[in-house]
């Protein structure tokens, strides 16, 4: 997984004309990966429970393996589904890396939906920045079109969490 987040975030730095390292150099050298393995049963109300509130992740990013759909995220007004692609990760972007395109890259809210014909197991593994390190928006990314919408925060993780738990988002306490 290490590796395939070292390709990630070059990937991601690339396209949009930054230094290949830069969001690596972000993340740190001890960058946190944290996987969950999540069992959704199937339910005889799918139309009454979620399988997952809809939220967006603290993380920097997150990478998903799922064996079925249900996973959707939500774009101006409309809830969309994420196919499933046998054996493809998703990566979904995680509050951080909006905090670091400065906007550019958005967090979408996300949410599962429950089945009841069938057992959905996801896993995803959260990226996060290292512990203590502080993480801002991309100088390059920031410019008289674009000013500067984030200012710096570390340990933006626990925020979101304590944000989460009450069904609110965190990315407006890094607003500039
Ligand atoms: O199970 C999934 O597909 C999504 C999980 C998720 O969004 C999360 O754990 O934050
Ligand atoms: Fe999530």
């Amino acid at each position: 997984m290490k590796m395939v987040t070292e390709l990630t975030s070059k990937a991601m730095a690339t396209s949009l004309n930054l230094e290949e390292n830069c969001f690596l150099n972000q993340f740190g050298e001890r960058a946190m990966l944290q996987a969950r393995s999540i069992y959704y049963s199937k339910c005889q109300g799918p139309d009454l429970i979620l399988g997952l509130k809809p939220h967006t992740d603290g993380t920097g990013y997150t990478l998903l393996l799922q064996d079925e759909v249900g996973l959707q995220v939500f774009n101006k007004d409309k809830w969309y589904a994420v196919p499933k692609i046998s054996h493809a990760i998703f990566i979904l972007m995680g509050d951080q890396m909006e905090i670091m395109t400065n906007g550019v890259f958005k967090s979408p809210v996300h949410r599962v939906l429950s089945n009841s014909e069938r057992d959905r197991v996801s896993i995803a593994m959260f990226y996060a920045p290292e512990k203590g390190k502080e993480i801002g928006p991309e100088d390059g990314l920031v410019n008289d079109e674009r000013p500067r919408l984030f200012k710096k925060v570390k340990d933006y993780a626990y925020t979101h969490w304590e944000y989460y738990q009450r069904g609110m988002r965190a990315l407006h306490t890094a607003k500039a």
